[in-house]
């Protein structure tokens, strides 16, 4: 069965991905209708990483990945697991390279007559794996997932989290290459989204498992993806470190998919700013990496004599790479110091935005 993994060289069928690449997408298309669900979309999946794909709704994301497990045949493009172009193949070789890919649910697809256990080992059934093997890859999946103790329970008795938490179980029952994650906290609430998020972190890393995430919630690619691309109106708009594309958003979309999680000025505060001149000007400062990790505050004190405060903000951790929003109030509204402050903030890499005025200190 390994023999569609492994990618022979045959003179026609070159694999175009390395051996890095769990999937490669180049220049998918597909279209219904008159709309384009998919424009011309080129994705690399890499070995070990966990890849973020954030769009609204309507963006492509299902139909990318129909694509990727092959239940929909791009117009033209291509699609490689492991090496291997799937795009063209019939159901029956689809078959096993459908298996290396894992897939976890927003609502979870857990079997409700089965046990817990049953349904950890479901794809080992399906694959023919005899009883006793099954049961032993249920249990270490259990354990890993941390529900050893509910193998014989039914879904019915399990809080969503546990439910999802069996459904990662599964996903990996058949040591797939790809899990891949299609809205799975979308239905869960806050505190039960970070412990399954941090599972799948968990996993990625003592697994080295290489997962994608297809999510409209940015703060799941905020909590763990190495890496994000951005999609909309079916192509790839924005793509790079998750901590890059959060301190510097290049896309309308991706700002606006940011907006939620992205630090205001409080709104007391906000509600104080006029257009025109006040005694002081609110300044938003946006820094990130090298800028971030400077005393950029206290060189900006000794570098520009005269005051500043800073009002609100702080700087946050997004893949061990500082990314941070300052809200600075600077007197005055006019060139001078403000405009020096301005200047020497610019020269240390950071966004500066002058949010408006405020008539009295705050
Ligand atoms: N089978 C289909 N027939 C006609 N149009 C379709 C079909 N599948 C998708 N589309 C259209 O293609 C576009 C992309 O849809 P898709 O379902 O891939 O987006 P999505 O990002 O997954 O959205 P959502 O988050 O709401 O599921 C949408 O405009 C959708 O209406």
């Amino acid at each position: 069965m390994n023999q569609h993994f492994t990618a022979p060289a045959e003179a026609t069928d070159q694999p175009r991905a390395t051996p890095q690449d769990v999937v490669r997408l180049v220049d998918l298309k597909r279209r219904f209708g008159a709309t384009p669900a998919l424009d011309g979309v080129s994705l690399t999946v890499r070995k070990g990483e966990i890849l973020g794909i954030i769009g609204r709704s309507g963006a492509g994301k299902s139909t990318l990945i129909r694509c990727l497990n092959g239940l929909e045949r791009p117009d033209s493009g291509e699609v490689f697991i492991e090496g291997r172009e799937i795009s063209r193949l019939g159901e029956r070789d689809l078959q096993p390279l459908r298996r290396r890919i894992g897939m976890i649910f927003q609502h979870f697809n857990l079997l409700s007559a089965k046990t817990v256990e049953d349904n950890v080992a479901l794809p080992l059934k399906i694959e023919g794996r005899p009883k006793a093997e099954r049961l032993q890859r249920a249990a270490e999946l259990l354990d890993l997932v941390g529900l050893s103790e509910k193998a014989k329970a039914y879904p019915a008795s399990l809080s969503g989290g546990q439910k999802q938490r069996v459904g990662i179980a599964r996903a990996l029952a058949a040591r797939p290459a790809l899990l891949l994650s299609d809205e799975a906290t979308s239905a869960l609430d806050p505190e039960t989204t970070r412990s399954i998020l941090a599972l799948l972190k968990d996993i990625n890393r003592q697994l080295g498992l290489t997962i994608l995430l297809i999510t409209h919630e940015m703060e799941v690619i905020r909590s763990i993806a190495d890496r994000v691309a951005v999609i909309d109106a079916g192509r790839i708009v924005e793509e790079g470190p998750a901590w890059s594309v959060f301190a510097e958003p290049r896309s309308d979309i991706t700002r606006s998919l940011l907006g939620a999680i992205r630090p205001q000025l409080p709104a007391e505060l906000a509600g104080r700013l006029l257009p025109s001149a006040g005694t002081e000007t609110i300044l938003r400062v946006d820094v990130a990496g090298e800028a971030a990790r400077g005393p950029l505050l206290s060189d900006l004190a000794a570098a520009v004599p005269g005051p500043f405060r800073l009002v609100h903000g702080g700087i946050d951790h997004i893949q061990q790479q500082p990314v941070g929003t300052l809200f600075l109030a600077v007197p005055g509204s006019e060139a001078g110091h403000l405009a020096d402050v301005i200047t020497f903030l610019k020269a240390r890499q950071a966004r500066v935005e002058v949010l408006g005025h405020v008539a009295n200190s705050v």
